[in-house]
């Protein structure tokens, strides 16, 4: 029998290959940071070329830490960065234009147009979704009418259109599978997501071409064989889920009312609703968590722009830690913040305020407030930014979470995972392997080919390394909380033109 499942995972700012075994334990990892373009402000872009040659990289690398080959290999499962956009020409499999990323702000008129046209609520109850920049379709607009001679292609047949994971499955298949799955089709502002098929209505709105666009499938099924050229065998690809969705199922959240938060690049807090969508009206988008034994499940998502991304700014751009680790101990050098907020609205803000012209913002500072102020102010933002959520969550789904379950990268920070149970008033559960990521897309791949054999095999697997419970009282909590609002107040529509 095979002895692992590999999960691909394609993040935001770097591409990352892990290698599970049967108890769902990490054998080898592999991670490359890959490059961030940022154009103009508001713009941001990846190279569709580099996230597969760095892609590829890991995935040899973590064959070779351990040495293993394609027949140790039971599956592939990919996870990726959602809503980033690719085009690229079907015969020669050149990318028409860079990755228009999920950050990036460029179509915000046009999405403002969109609104003034009165479609906020035909977008709502087909895709789920509020219309925002942040989605693919607009972006995929954006590239039809701006690389020269791109909709006559796409008209002709001549150009494909894939978020992350659709390129990847095509470039490991060799341009054999063109497919998405349904997590992923949920956040193009393409897909309805009640009758799972793409918008033939929105489409015509945005002047999109059908036949450019994936066959959207469920998220655990074979969708294809990788290349022999390329891991030295034909393993199945069998699991595909947009990233968040992935760490839903791989903390083990199967049932109605469980929910998990992602401290990554981004926060992305998400509430599986069952069988059923729940359409929000706090500010909170609807989305397929999965498609998974002839059924789908959906869920409701808080997402949150910038999280760890703050923490890159203090380490890249303002450079008053060295690594992101830092910033832990930094912020605990001073007892609070001395009265300032750093509201990291750096790519407008999302759930729940949905302001795509909010800019950062730091309010507060006097004279005695030093670095070490401004990185506990960054660390906090993280941590009432989710509480913003989590009351959108209660308000519309009536379930007060009794605790909540954590993972991805800034989950490390014990600061944060404290101030995060202290804002929120319950306690915050961090688990033994916080690649929940990339363990959801292992367990939808290898469910798919019999690895394991069913959602119960895998919650075994689940473990709590620590639980953080609320230290501060609630008057403090509540002080802090409106200092917060009013904050937020100030980031709101900065870059809106006069
Ligand atoms: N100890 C830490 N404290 C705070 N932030 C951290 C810490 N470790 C990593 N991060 C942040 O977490 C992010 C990386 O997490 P990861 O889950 O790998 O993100 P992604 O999948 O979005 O690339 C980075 O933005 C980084 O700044
Ligand atoms: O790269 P991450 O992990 O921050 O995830 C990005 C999200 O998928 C964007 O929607």
């Amino acid at each position: 029998m095979a002895k692992y499942v590999m999960a691909l995972d394609a993040g935001t700012t770097s591409n990352r290959c892990i290698l599970f075994n049967e108890k769902g334990e990490l054998c080898s990892v592999a991670q490359r940071e890959f490059t961030q373009y940022f154009p103009k402000p508001g713009w941001v872009e990846h190279d569709a070329d580099e996230i597969w040659a760095s892609m590829l990289g890991v995935a040899v690398e973590a064959m070779n830490m351990i040495g293993a080959t394609a027949e140790d290999i039971a599956a592939i499962g990919i996870t990726n960065q959602r809503e980033t956009t690719i085009v690229w020409d079907k015969e020669t499999g050149e990318p028409i234009y860079h990755a228009i990323v999920w950050q990036c702000r460029r179509t915000s008129e046009y999405c403002d147009s969109l609104k003034e046209k009165g479609l906020i609520d035909k977008f709502r109850e087909k895709t789920g979704l509020v219309i925002d920049a942040y989605f693919s379709g607009t972006k995929v607009k954006w590239l039809l009418d701006n690389v020269p001679g791109a909709r006559e292609r796409a008209q002709r047949g001549e150009l494909l259109f894939g978020t992350v994971e659709t390129w990847l499955i095509w470039k490991l298949t060799k341009g054999a599978v063109h497919v998405t799955d349904y997590s992923n089709a949920s956040r193009t502002m393409l897909f309805n997501i009640n009758t799972l098929e793409w918008d033939e209505e929105i489409l015509a709105e945005l002047d999109i071409p059908k036949c450019m666009l994936p066959e959207p499938k469920p998220s655990s099924c074979v969708y294809g064989e990788a290349d022999i050229s390329y891991l030295g065998g034909p393993i199945p690809i069998a699991g595909a889920a947009g990233d968040q969705q992935a760490a839903l199922f791989g903390q083990t959240c199967f049932n109605a009312g469980e929910a998990k938060n992602t401290y990554g690049t981004g926060c992305f807090l998400l509430m599986n609703t069952g069988e059923k969508p729940i359409f929000s009206k706090n500010g909170l988008v609807t989305t397929i968590a999965w498609g998974l034994d002839g059924k789908v499940n959906y869920a409701l998502e808080g997402s949150i722009f910038v999280a760890g991304a703050a923490i890159q700014w203090l380490r890249d751009e303002l450079r008053i830690i060295e690594s992101a680790a830092d910033s832990e101990y930094m912020a605990k050098k001073v007892k609070d913040t001395n009265g300032c907020y750093v509201v990291p609205a750096f790519t407008g803000l999302g759930a729940p305020h949905w302001d795509q012209y909010a800019r950062g913002t730091i309010v507060g500072i006097t004279r005695g407030v030093n670095k070490y102020h401004i990185i506990r102010a960054t660390l906090e933002s993280l941590a009432y930014q989710v509480n913003d959520v989590l009351e959108a969550m209660k308000a519309d789904s009536g379930i007060d979470l009794a605790a909540l379950k954590v993972d991805g990268g800034a989950s490390a920070n014990d600061f944060l995972m404290q101030t995060q149970s202290d804002i929120i008033n319950a306690p915050v559960n961090r688990p033994q392997c916080v690649e929940t990521t990339a363990m959801g897309a292992a367990y939808l791949a290898g469910l798919a080919v019999g690895y394991w054999t069913s959602k119960e095999d895998v919650v075994k697997n689940w473990a709590i390394d620590q639980t953080f419970e609320p230290q501060i009282s609630d008057e403090e909590r509540e002080k802090r909380i409106k200092g917060w609002n009013k904050a937020v107040k100030y980031a709101y529509g900065w870059a809106k033109e006069d």
